[in-house]
């Protein structure tokens, strides 16, 4: 079901200060904020070789990453993201094996403009896992 790697996503206090740090500390190529009104977030992509990380900002009232960083202050990693090749064959197998589906179970466009289904954390690990359908 799960094939590569698509992300690590960090939730930030800071978004310009933890850009920075990839940057210039980092030495990485990072991209401008790019707003997620749908998602509440927005997001840093910091590109590598294999994969992304993306740094993610609370975005509106009811952003679903505030509680985390209300708890986590200095901020934290915050969710895996794997690809999927099919994401609603994967969310039924899923479903069939006991695995909670957050939200109302169909998928959102996500940061890359792809669709996107996140998964309760308390099932893998105390991981949060987006799965993206490339
Ligand atoms: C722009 C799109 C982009 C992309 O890649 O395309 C994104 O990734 S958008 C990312 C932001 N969107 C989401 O995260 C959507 C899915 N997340 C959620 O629905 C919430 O964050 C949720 C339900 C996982 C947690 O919400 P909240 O923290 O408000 O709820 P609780 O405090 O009740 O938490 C319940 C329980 O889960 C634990 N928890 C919360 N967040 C995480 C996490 N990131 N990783 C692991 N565990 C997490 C929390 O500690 C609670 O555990 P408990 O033992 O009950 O205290
Ligand atoms: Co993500």
């Amino acid at each position: 079901m799960i094939g590569r790697l698509n992300h690590v996503a960090i939730a930030v206090p800071d978004l310009e200060a933890a850009a920075t740090v990839y940057k210039d500390t980092l030495g990485a190529t990072v991209s401008a904020p790019q707003d997620e009104p749908d998602n509440g977030v927005t997001v840093v992509f910091v590109e590598l070789d294999n994969t992304k990380i993306e740094l993610l900002y609370p975005l509106g009232e009811n952003s679903p990453i505030a509680g985390f960083l209300a708890k986590n202050t200095s901020g934290g990693m915050h969710h895996v993201c794997y690809e999927v090749e099919d994401i609603i064959a994967a969310r039924d197998q899923l479903v069939e094996k006991g695995a909670r589906i957050l939200g109302d179970g169909e998928p959102k466009i996500g940061a890359h403009k792809k669709p996107v289904l996140f998964l309760h954390p308390k099932d893998f690990s105390g991981t949060l896992v987006e799965l993206e359908q490339v």
